[in-house]
């Protein structure tokens, strides 16, 4: 790569921040001492090269691959063209370019062309940039010359560095998690759905719009966050800025109440589910895992599959049967993601209850994935976050038809019990049925009853709602040896025979 820190650069050299900015530069570490911030004192032009190269390091083989040029037009029409940037401050250079590789899919989800994708080494991202700022002009120059209009930073960014970036690259930046939140925002369905989504996303940029614009909002924020009240912005004077954050307040607010109303009547569907008690099964996992195919494969339920990040947005519910004729259901769940943004973790919460819910989940993972024990452990932070994580837990490792041996082994050491399984081929899913059937909780007990003839309604419903071991037909009623739920044992207690009792 070529570093052009030049001449022409309006920002080298001469680039300040003002204090009174951004809320990020009340964060600035001092003793930060990255390459980087030698730019700003323009040192030798050979040793910044070698710096620059050490330090922002392009992953091969990253720019969105396309079938045909008329792909290449007909995107340009439509789709944003971007550069992705990602701070590496620890774990190896293959976590960062893995990292990276996802943010590329994430990206290409939304629909945007990926151009170039470039991580750099770095104790923690630079409290004004994010990269540091002579990386970020070189970014700058990258951007220009390969035509992107977009940039994309691999993390969580504060309002303040989002702005000052974009003064740099001089072309829009967004961060991971608004690229999550537009993914999401495009794939939700359900008036639910869309109403979470559009939660989340009021909820990222309320904070966000001082960042925004001209510097009058800028100032309103300033004074707002000074704890010095609007004073003077009020009534006539009242900025922009004050009005949208109240329009926004407002539409959360409704937007809080419907989702409350939606979660009652999902409420009552469990309830209902409980008092029947069928155990429920929850597939739950990293995103792209293949939570709808092995849901499909179970159950012939004829879910979206997607190779694409977040296809499935609505949770789907359908009925299953253990091989020894035990009723259940299964639900397919939102994907998760590392770092899933809390806002979305938040708005999806009465969702996501379904898994903390269940009475076992099937965590599913994507087992020809370079690194899936990362991603079993960023499925079971957002258990945690959702109170799932008592849930009993059985892992799925998916794809073993597409999977590297060598990975599969060391996941079959790291993680015992896993059921394997290809939900495309179908080979291991007679072995996951088993599997599931012997982790559900056995709601159902032995009974040994005499049931009267003018009783004949229970001698129905053990037949409907249990498994009968054996029957006879005695002169005082029909004695009967069943498997059957709770709440029918309760019933027939009376009629036990002296072996239970
Ligand atoms: N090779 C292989 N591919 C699979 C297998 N199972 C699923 N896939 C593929 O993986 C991709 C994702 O599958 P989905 O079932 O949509 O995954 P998901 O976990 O529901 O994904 P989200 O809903 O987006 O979180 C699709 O392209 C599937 O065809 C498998 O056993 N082997
Ligand atoms: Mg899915």
């Amino acid at each position: 790569m070529t570093t052009a820190f030049n001449e022409h650069d309006p920002f080298d050299g001469a680039r300040t921040y003002d204090p009174a900015d951004s809320v990020a530069d009340t964060e600035v570490d001092a003793t930060l001492a990255s390459p980087s911030h030698h730019v700003d004192g323009i040192p030798e032009q050979g040793q910044l090269e070698l710096e620059e190269r050490y330090a922002l390091r392009r992953v091969a083989g990253l720019s969105t691959e396309l079938e045909d040029i008329t792909e290449v037009e007909y995107r340009s029409l439509r789709l944003e063209r971007v550069v992705l940037i990602g701070v590496w401050s620890s774990g190896t250079q293959l976590d960062a370019d893995n990292s990276l590789i996802e943010l590329k899919q994430l990206a290409e989800t939304a629909g945007a062309l990926v151009l170039d994708g470039l991580t750099q080494r770095r104790s923690k991202p630079d409290p004004a940039t994010y990269v540091g700022s002579g990386k970020a002009a070189e970014l700058r120059d990258i951007v220009e010359s390969s035509g992107a209009d977009t940039v994309i930073c691999d993390g969580e960014l504060t309002p303040g560095q989002l702005r000052q970036l974009e003064e740099v690259v001089k072309v829009k930046v967004i961060d991971r998690t608004a690229l999550i939140l537009d993914i999401f925002a495009q794939h939700a369905r359900s008036r639910e759905g869309k109403a979470q989504v559009e939660l989340a996303q009021l909820t990222y940029l309320l904070p966000r719009l001082r960042g925004w614009g001209e510097s009058l909002s800028r100032q309103a924020g300033g004074r707002a966050g000074g704890g010095n009240g609007g004073v003077g912005l009020r009534g006539p004077g009242e900025t922009k800025i004050e009005t949208d954050r109240r329009r926004i307040n407002s539409k959360m607010a409704k937007l809080r109440r419907q989702l409350a109303q939606m979660a009652t009547s999902r409420e009552v569907k469990r309830d209902q589910r409980r008092t029947r008690q069928v155990p429920a099964v929850a597939i739950a996992g990293y995103t792209n895992a293949g939570k709808s195919s092995l849901l499909n494969r179970l159950t012939g339920a004829g879910v979206l599959v997607e190779n694409a990040l977040f296809a499935t947005l609505d949770p789907t519910v359908r009925q299953a049967r253990t091989p020894d004729g035990r009723a259940f259901t299964l639900s397919d769940t939102v994907g998760f993601v590392r770092h899933l943004p809390h806002q979305l973790v938040e708005a999806f919460r009465s969702t996501l209850e379904e898994v903390a819910d269940a009475d076992l989940i099937l965590h599913v993972v994507d087992g020809s994935h370079p690194d899936p024990e990362q991603q079993l452990a960023a499925v079971r932070t957002v258990f945690a976050e959702i109170g799932a994580q008592d849930v009993p837990e059985l892992i799925v490792i998916n794809k073993t038809d597409a999977a590297d041996p060598i990975v599969l082994k060391q996941l079959r050491t790291r993680v015992p019990g896993a059921v394997e399984v290809s939900a495309r081929t179908g080979a291991g899913v007679g072995e996951l049925v088993r599997a599931i059937s012997e982790a559900l909780p056995t709601l159902e007990r032995e009974v040994r009853v005499l049931v009267p003839y003018d009783r004949g309604d229970l001698v129905s419903r053990v037949y409907e709602e249990g498994r009968i071991l054996h029957e006879e037909y005695t002169g005082e009623g029909t004695a009967l040896h069943a498997m059957v739920p709770d709440v029918l044992a309760n019933l027939l207690e009376g009629f036990a025979t002296a072996e239970t009792r």
